[in-house]
């Protein structure tokens, strides 16, 4: 077989999708999966107006020792039972697609889901360091960005120099429901609920008991 039929659509099992659907990605670790995920994800879709969000489970961040990372199959089934709800998709195509950076996924599903307008999800934590990522800048032209507020990082995410190269291109609060459709660079910084939840508060919490 070869590598392209190997990575057909089909072959992908890629969540449902069409042309003119609004779906945010948001990839992580999920290590594990929990309720700020959650949180953050139904913001999105409230926000953004998004049919759906596909949470896209890292066979491994980059930047991250992932010695210890459970299996992706093991995060992937634990993160279906926490996002529990009909719009929000956990996958692990990442492994699939044989991707590691964000901008390759990016690339990857752009090419196979022609017409999804896509957006790009994070967490605030994630722009304090969007600087440090293979091809950022790449990613910011690609697909609109939203970040979702986290307690910990609101003020160093503002202060950070992605933020600070993006700044032209912020979309007022109360426009999200125009960011899928707008031409990246753009994006928006979501404040409202948050949670203080983090997977490694779950870890320490589960070495302790
Ligand atoms: N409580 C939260 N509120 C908003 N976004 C969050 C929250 N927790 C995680 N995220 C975001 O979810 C995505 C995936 O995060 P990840 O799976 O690394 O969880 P984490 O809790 O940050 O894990 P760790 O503590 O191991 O770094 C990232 O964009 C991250 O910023
Ligand atoms: O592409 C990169 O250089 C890159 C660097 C760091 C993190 N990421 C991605 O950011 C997402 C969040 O990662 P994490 O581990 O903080 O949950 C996940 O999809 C990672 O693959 C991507």
């Amino acid at each position: 077989m070869t590598q392209n039929l190997a990575l057909s659509s089909d072959h992908l099992r890629l969540p449902p999708h069409a042309p003119g659907l609004r779906i945010g990605l948001f990839g992580g670790s999920f290590n594990p999966a929990h309720d700020g995920h959650r949180m953050a994800s139904l913001t999105a879709l409230r926000r953004l107006q998004l049919d759906r969000v596909w949470w896209l489970v890292t066979p491994g961040n980059p930047l991250k020792d992932n010695a210890a990372l459970p299996p992706l199959a093991q995060r992937v089934a634990f993160g279906r039972e926490i996002a529990d709800h009909a719009h929000i998709h956990v996958t692990g195509i990442e492994a699939r697609l044989r991707t590691r950076y964000t901008a390759d996924t990016l690339r990857a599903l752009k090419l196979r889901c022609p017409g999804v307008h896509f957006v790009w999800l994070m967490g605030s934590d994630n722009l304090a360091s969007f600087h440090r990522w293979n091809e950022w800048r790449a990613i910011a032209r690609m697909m609109p960005i939203a970040i979702i507020d986290r307690p910990g990082s609101t003020h160093s995410s503002v202060a950070s120099p992605a933020a600070n190269w993006l700044s032209r291109w912020r979309i007022s609060e109360s426009q999200g429901a125009a960011l899928p459709d707008a031409k990246p660079p753009a994006w928006i910084f979501l404040h409202g609920r948050r949670s203080g939840l983090s997977s490694t508060q779950l870890r320490e919490q589960a070495e302790s008991d």
